[in-house]
């Protein structure tokens, strides 16, 4: 996340740090969201032939603070229209079942998935999170940040001078100011806040400009959860 803030600590339970091993230890490579006790969702992007692990409750990657809870995959399903090599084809997503379901306590929480179809209005107060690059071609965080990136509506985001075709109608639009995602918040949450006061995920961070994370006029471009909730359950219900 470019030009975030700090986290309050466990303010974003929902917020899961995705890892692969690399020898012996595990690195950070994306994050996504914990949708029920055992089913993360990330994106498609986020998946290749690693082993990976799940942390939960996790806030500063560098220590051990007690609130982690830690699973190993049990089955990783891509959306099966997700191309590599076609990002702006869209289909950015893909949901993690855990090995056994983590605990849910006030640091560990599902997030709440949008109705199908729900679009959030233009200028829609979203939280970007994540332990991203802090700029292009920066550091990862060490504690989890978080950035304001109001909802920039399709008619704007696909004109030109913006994303113009890239950005499909399954996908959202945040920010395209100096604040954005950037490498390593792939596959988290756009944290957007109902009118009944909870949070939903409304997007999976997909990607940002190749020019620079915060590129004006090129806002981050997430994976618009609304556009799948019927494969998210479906997915969740099959295995
Ligand atoms: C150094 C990074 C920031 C470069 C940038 N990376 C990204 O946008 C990667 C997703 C790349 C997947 C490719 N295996 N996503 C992110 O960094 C994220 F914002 F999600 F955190 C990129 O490639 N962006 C990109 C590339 C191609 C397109 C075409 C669809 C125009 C659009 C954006």
């Amino acid at each position: 996340v470019v030009n975030g803030e700090d986290a309050r600590p466990y303010s974003w339970p929902w917020q899961i740090s995705l890892q692969y091993l690399s020898g012996s230890t595990y690195h950070h490579t994306c994050g996504g969201t914990l949708l029920s006790p055992d089913w993360v969702m990330t994106a498609g992007h986020c998946i290749g032939s690693r082993t990976y692990r799940v942390v939960m409750g996790e806030y500063d990657l560098t220590k051990q603070e007690s609130n982690e809870q830690i699973r190993s995959v049990e089955k990783i399903v891509v959306h099966p229209n997700w191309n590599e090599n076609c990002l702006s084809c869209g289909n950015d997503i893909a949901m993690i079942k855990l090995a056994s379901p983590v605990v849910l306590n006030d640091k560990v929480q599902p997030s709440c998935v949008p109705e199908s179809g729900e679009v959030a209005p233009h200028d829609n107060p979203c939280y970007i999170t994540g332990w991203g690059r802090i700029y292009s071609g920066g550091p990862l965080a060490t504690k989890l940040q978080q950035a304001l990136l109001p909802v920039v509506g399709h008619s704007v985001c696909s004109s030109s001078g913006w994303w113009g075709s890239t950005v499909k109608t399954t996908m959202i639009c945040g920010g395209g100011d100096i604040l954005s995602g950037c490498h390593g918040d792939s596959g988290g949450p756009l944290n957007c806040r109902g009118r009944d006061g909870r949070w939903y995920v409304q997007g999976v961070t997909s990607f940002v400009s190749s020019r620079g994370c915060n590129t004006l006029m090129k806002p981050t471009v997430f994976t618009r959860t609304s556009s799948f909730t019927k494969w998210i359950s479906d997915t969740m219900l099959q295995y």
